[in-house]
């Protein structure tokens, strides 16, 4: 595509001060999601649909690296001003015609986001892109922070969920021929932390191709919904308030034994026990939990802990899997006295809380666990099992 097709209308951002925020805006957290991407999967053009489309969302779009792809980005989505079209400015904001909010942050610190939040009574959802950053986890896992350890910005936003762009032509490939940063490659982190993919640039590949690619993604992250798009046409509602981490709705449509596609269905139904694939390093392990006594649920607990925080199985002594390194997990429990929790967890980081409210959709008979990361071997499904039989 050409960038200079269809460039955006753009309206100076007026620097008259913020107005207070109201009561019912001061309680009130913006949703953030983060975008990642494979390198030229569609990251742009998905951002400048975002940018220019007629959504009636208020969106506030936050570049936070431009490296060397300034000019290119800048031009892209038209945001550099006249004086400084090399972007050198640290942050700029720019209101665009459909009323989102164009930021550049050339320093994709917490300082510059907070400072946007200032503004938050005028926007509904912040978008975060991470061009640049082979791992998304750790700004993930940094504004998925527990409340009570945050001060400013936790407090102020919430993060909605992780969406990465893939390529659908290059995709499997970049997936296979992932260079090993840590033992687990790029574009393999990216899509183990993914709440959602979009497996961009559908027009041109086979249907063959796509279900392979889709295939591949669904083994290493098998939570996270594929929408196949072509120019990231994507309706936002598959992408905007999905509530990844604070709801149980994903959880519950999440079948993990089940491809999960949104036009084009292909389930795969696969054996209801634990399911174990691996790819240059990285795999999904999905288990089925049985309903829980409250001592199992104890244990489970620890067992978690044990694995997040230490990297290894509370069970295995001193010869255990030291490779043992979780990115990403999710689950859904139930108890034997019929209470349901949820479980997410980036990086080492969990928490589990009780689905209750409007979130409690009928409770299922038996609970599930996804893990996906490093080192997720027959050990850590045997150990499971024996913690729960205890
Ligand atoms: N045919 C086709 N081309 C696409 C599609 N989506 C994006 N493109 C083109 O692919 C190229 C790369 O798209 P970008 O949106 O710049 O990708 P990106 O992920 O932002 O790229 P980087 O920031 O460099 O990693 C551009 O020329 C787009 O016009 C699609 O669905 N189909």
């Amino acid at each position: 595509m050409d960038f200079d097709d269809d460039i955006p209308t753009l309206i100076e951002h007026d620097a008259s001060p913020v107005e207070p925020l109201k009561a019912s805006q001061e309680t009130r957290r913006v949703p953030c999601t983060i975008i990642s991407g494979f390198l030229g999967a569609g990251k742009s053009t998905l951002l400048r649909r975002i940018l220019t489309e007629r959504h009636g969302y208020r969106i506030a779009v936050i570049m936070n690296e431009f490296g060397d792809t300034a000019n290119i980005e800048a031009k892209a989505i038209n945001i550099s001003s006249p004086e400084d079209p090399t972007a050198e400015k640290s942050e700029e904001f720019l209101e665009l015609a459909n009323g989102c909010l164009c930021c550049s942050i050339k320093d994709a610190g917490i300082a510059a986001i907070e400072k946007l939040m200032q503004r938050k009574g005028a926007f509904d959802h912040i978008i975060l892109e991470t061009t640049g950053l082979a791992d998304p986890g750790p700004i993930a896992s940094m504004f998925w922070l527990n409340e009570e350890y945050s001060e400013g910005l936790s407090r102020q936003i919430s993060l909605d969920g992780v969406v990465c762009v893939v390529d659908a032509v290059f995709g499997q490939q970049q997936m296979e021929e992932d260079h090993s940063v840590d033992g687990i490659g790029e574009s393999l982190r990216q899509i183990a932390c993914s709440d959602v993919i979009l497996l961009n640039k559908a027009d041109l590949v086979s249907e063959d191709k796509l279900i392979a690619t889709e295939e591949m993604i669904h083994n290493v992250n098998p939570s996270a919904p594929i929408h196949r798009t072509v120019q990231a046409d994507v309706d936002l509602a598959h992408i905007m308030n999905i509530n990844a981490y604070t709801g149980s709705k994903q959880l519950h449509d999440t079948s993990f034994h089940h491809r999960h596609h949104n036009d084009h269905s292909h389930d795969h139904v696969q054996e209801s026990t634990a399911t174990h694939y691996q790819l240059r390093g990285i795999s999904s392990l999905q288990l089925p939990i049985p309903s829980l006594t409250p001592e199992q649920f104890t244990k489970l607990d620890e067992w978690i802990r044990s694995v997040l925080w230490g990297n290894e199985l509370p069970n295995e002594g001193s010869s255990g899997n030291c490779n043992l390194r979780v990115l990403r997990c999710k689950g859904l429990f139930v108890t034997d006295s019929g209470e349901e929790f949820m479980l997410q967890g980036v990086q080492n980081m969990y928490e589990i809380t009780r689905v209750e409210g409007q979130d409690v959709l009928g409770i299922p008979d038996s609970g599930k666990l996804v893990l996906i990361g490093k080192g997720l071997d027959e050990a850590v499904r045997l150990s499971l099992m024996m913690v729960l039989k205890q």
